[in-house]
């Protein structure tokens, strides 16, 4: 039996994208076609997604939702189903998803994603006409209202399944609870176990309670988040519900990130002609001002965060470049760290080159052409960078935790001789261990049949979305058979 599944989410690439979420959510309708599931995504109708549906006639319309006008139009993502919320008074802004040019979120935004929840709620559970869902899958908590509106439906509503994924558990969309009154819900919705949290209201705590069932990104975080230290407030709830959390790593999409094909590669190669990269090392070497040089090239993509750890990384790259190593780093984030990066650059001319912003093009030939990515991450759900390093031969060098320490294998003694290593892990993200980690790479890297047996073992795995996809697919249909 085929299964339809409204996926609820703020970002999808191609058409919005401002970090991991944004490509698995991308990923999932062509992941989980493979296993008999329809999905069709619900997007926000941001200016760059109301483009891709110009012209479309409006399927239907909210006069007032959660406070202003909205309606609703259709169109495809990536060959896939697409609804789009059309709510001008919520979306079309420029700015980022979440906020303004400058990086403050919208001050409306519990405004704008309780709509957007409110909508897909009304939309799984049949009352546009023409659509129905047995499930709706949430991501985040941008979209953690929307199990919470079906859960706190009129009595007389379908039953419609619900899933709620952690993406990212530092954002939790924590309001003051003034806005209750708002968000059309039934005084009981104030509760403990409905969307109150810690005196006000938590949006993803809401979906986490409502939702039949919790996922995350790997099985080695949904075992962290039990924990205090990782599951920041939400754990009590999660160690509540522990029975009904799984661990489902991210794949990586093949048409998007393949070094046979990638079309932002100076030269494409797979793992029987690895010196292929040699050109995309240099095409980086120019795009960074780095002194072209056949040593080890490290890069990083990654927002400059503390969840990143890039503040450890700031303090360890004088002794990346004493040891012989360049960096090349592609990222934006916290000020502070933008600044730390930029002084490291000017301190290191030729062997230090940083790029502020956000550039889907260079981060392909990145991972095509440095030798190496570094991802000292504190804590890490799944980690999409070490698949695309792993996948293009860019050998990664990762924080043993959350997903990281789930898809590397490290480089210990007996990994290499039975050359199986795909990486190199560390424990404590401080700038000794890391140290360490940058400087084992540098050994290595020296010795070029090792290196080669690091990276086509990465190139052998398999991240396909396959064994995801139907995992997914399993969960969804234990939850409709319950
Ligand atoms: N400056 C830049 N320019 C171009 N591209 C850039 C970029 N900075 C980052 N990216 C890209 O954004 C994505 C980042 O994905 P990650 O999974 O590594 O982390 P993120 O924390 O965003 O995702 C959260 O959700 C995902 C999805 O579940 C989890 O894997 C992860 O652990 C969790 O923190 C990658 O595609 C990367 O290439």
């Amino acid at each position: 039996m085929t299964i339809s599944v409204l996926s609820v989410a703020s970002e999808a690439y191609p058409l919005v994208k401002t970090g991991g979420l944004g490509d698995v959510v991308g990923a999932l309708p062509a992941a989980l076609a493979a296993h008999d599931v329809n999905v069709t995504t619900l997007l926000p109708g941001y200016p760059k997604v109301m483009a891709a549906v110009e012209g479309a006639a409006a399927l239907h319309d909210w006069p007032d939702l959660i406070g202003a006008p909205a309606r609703l139009l259709s169109g495809t993502l990536g060959g896939h189903k697409l609804l789009v919320l059309d709510a001008p008074g919520y979306f079309a802004r420029e700015g980022g998803p979440y906020g303004d040019g400058a990086g403050r979120d919208w001050d409306d935004n519990w405004r704008r994603f309780a709509a957007f929840g409110r909508a897909a709620a009304d939309i799984a559970s049949g009352a546009v006409r023409g659509f129905r869902f047995d499930l709706l899958h949430a991501h985040d908590w941008q979209s953690g209202m929307a199990p919470a509106y079906l859960r706190f439906a009129p009595a007389a509503a379908r039953r419609v399944r619900s899933v709620m994924t952690i993406h990212n558990i530092a954002f939790q969309g924590r309001y003051d609870p003034g806005i209750f009154a708002s968000l059309a819900l039934p005084d009981r919705a104030f509760a403990v176990d409905g969307v109150e949290y810690y005196g006000g209201i938590g949006f993803l705590k809401a979906g986490l309670e409502a939702a039949d069932a919790i996922t995350t990104v790997s099985p080695t975080y949904a075992g962290e988040i039990l924990r205090p230290d990782f599951g920041m407030g939400l754990e009590g709830l999660i160690r509540a519900r522990a029975g009904r959390v799984h661990g489902i790593v991210n794949g990586i999409d093949p048409a998007v990130w393949n070094p046979a094909t990638d079309p932002a590669l100076a030269e494409t190669y797979d793992r029987t002609s690895l010196p292929g990269r040699a050109a995309n090392k240099r095409a980086l070497e120019a795009a960074f001002a780095l002194e072209p040089d056949d040593g080890p090239l490290f890069c990083v993509v990654s927002r400059l965060t503390w969840q990143k750890g890039m503040d450890v990384l700031a303090d360890t790259v004088d002794a990346l470049v004493a040891g012989g190593g360049r960096l090349a780093l592609l990222g934006s984030g916290d000020a502070w760290l933008e600044h730390a990066f930029r002084q490291a650059a000017e301190r290191h001319p030729g062997r230090v080159g940083v790029r502020i912003g956000y550039d889907e093009a260079l981060s392909h030939l990145m991972q095509g052409g440095a030798d190496a990515i570094l991802i000292p991450s504190r804590f890490e759900p799944c980690g999409l960078t070490q698949l695309y390093g792993l996948a293009y031969g860019c050998v990664p060098v990762v924080a043993r935790t959350g997903g990281l320490a789930d898809t590397v294998i490290h480089a210990n003694a007996a990994a290499l001789d039975a050359r199986v290593a795909t990486g190199i892990q560390f424990d404590a993200v401080t700038h000794e261990s890391l140290a360490y980690a940058i400087a084992l790479a540098i050994q290595l890297f020296a010795e070029p049949d090792r290196w080669a047996s690091l990276q086509r073992a990465g190139m052998a795995a398999d991240f396909s979305w396959d064994t995801s996809g139907r995992r997914y697919a399993q969960l969804y249909r234990e939850l409709l058979s319950a």
